[in-house]
């Protein structure tokens, strides 16, 4: 494909989302229709399509609308290059600016425009995170860094994705996490991720789950396990009881092939077959994920007040759930992937004022996004008694 019939693809790929239909779905769809797409056209189609949704208030104020074709135009503009050498008509590519396009001049843009955010939501962020809100906005304007988890030896694993052309370097502070610095896009087909070296994961979590205190056989509960990322990282760390489980059972479905890869036992639990008590309930819990926008940039324009509410009511019954759970001297760990106190930091007081009534909170801990990981934030609940964890 020419870039133009990319920028054209890209466009249209738009104006769905735009419509309301979730963007990996479009792409997917795409992807099965365009027969005549390389590996490296889908790509190509892929990045200006999350480009431009991660940037789509200040693109579509610099396209002079809202639409794909306005979004691509506007994300040109961003970054400096020239609309005219993509916008040609000729093949496949988006037809001549019309002069009204030529001559959009971008008008002053509110803060909310400029940061790329939804306005109901601005004002969330700040109070969450002062003085750290813009920065962090700024950053989920941005592509993501890939991150790996190596299991066992580190440098091992970086030497053998070295061996297979992935280029990785150790993570700063996270002592599990590589960076992928040269093709990420051959990881899951590599030998090395086949062989369960690395799992895909972002350092944020990683950071996490080495703050728990883990020790061997301590019987652990995910209680929110979903596709296992965290239980997984629990057993490459210690050798544990794990069990997971999840409200919806079917989100586990590749749990017991990710464990085999990473040669770890996890037993599994759906609803209504969980007993007994455990040292450690993990909580990773459903939230607005707004930690990690970069990756799912259209989730971004997708919540809505009333679906935060809903979120921050589930959270609170979850973390009640999982609290029945905890025996005395255990530790719950809650966490999300969202940057807003509302589902984070106030969850605590709540808890303490109910089903943790008299347990003690250790500081939350919270990570930024930025080059360094997504968004993150931990909170850790002990429930007093003998032996604690
Ligand atoms: C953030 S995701 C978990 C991601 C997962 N821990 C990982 O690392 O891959 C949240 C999960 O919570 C689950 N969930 C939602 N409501 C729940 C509930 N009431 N009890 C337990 N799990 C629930 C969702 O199905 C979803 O899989």
């Amino acid at each position: 494909m020419t870039p133009g019939a990319r920028a054209a693809a890209a466009i249209a790929a738009l104006d769905a989302i735009v419509a309301g239909a979730p963007a990996e779905q479009v792409l997917t769809r795409w992807g099965r229709s365009a027969r005549y797409a390389g590996s490296g056209d889908r790509a190509a189609v892929r990045d200006l399509v999350y480009d431009a949704l991660r940037k789509r208030r200040s693109a579509g104020a610099a396209g002079g609308g809202s639409d794909g074709r306005a979004l691509i135009l506007g994300l040109l503009r961003l970054s400096g290059d020239s609309a005219g050498t993509l916008f040609t008509g000729e093949g496949h590519a988006p037809s001549p600016l019309t002069a009204e396009e030529a001559g959009h001049q971008t008008g002053p843009l509110t803060d909310a425009e400029r940061l790329d955010c939804p306005d109901w939501l601005l004002p969330l962020v700040r109070d969450s995170l002062g003085i750290a809100a813009e920065p962090a906005l700024l950053a989920l304007r941005e592509r993501a860094t890939v991150f790996l988890r190596a299991r066992g030896d580190r440098a091992a694993a970086a030497a053998s994705l070295a061996d297979e052309g992935i280029a990785t370097r150790p993570h700063p502070n996270v002592s599990t996490a590589l960076e992928v610095i040269a093709n990420a896009r051959k990881i899951q087909s590599s030998e090395s991720y086949g062989k369960g070296l690395v799992e895909l994961q972002d350092a944020s979590s990683q950071g996490a789950i080495l703050d728990l205190p883990l020790r061997p056989g301590l019987r652990v509960l995910d209680y929110c396990a979903g596709g296992g990322g965290k239980a997984l990282a629990l057993a490459a760390r210690e050798r544990l009881e794990i069990v997971a489980h999840d409200a919806d059972p079917r989100r586990m479905a590749d749990l017991p092939d990710r464990a085999a890869r990473a040669g770890a036992e996890i037993a599994i639990a759906r609803p209504g077959e969980l007993s007994g008590d455990f040292d450690l309930v993990v909580v990773d819990a459903p939230c607005s994920g707004s930690g990690t926008w970069r990756r799912t940039p259209d989730a971004k324009w997708r919540l809505t007040p009333d679906r935060l509410d809903d979120l921050c009511r589930l959270q609170r019954r979850i973390v009640a759930e999982a609290a029945a759970r905890v025996r005395p001297g255990g530790r719950l760990a809650y966490m999300t992937c969202s940057l807003l106190s509302t589902e984070n930091e106030d969850i605590v007081p709540h808890a303490l004022a109910g089903p943790c009534a008299g347990w003690d909170a250790l500081p939350p801990r919270r990570w930024q996004p930025d080059g360094a990981g997504d968004g993150f934030f931990l909170a850790q609940l002990v429930r007093p008694g003998a032996a604690p964890v």
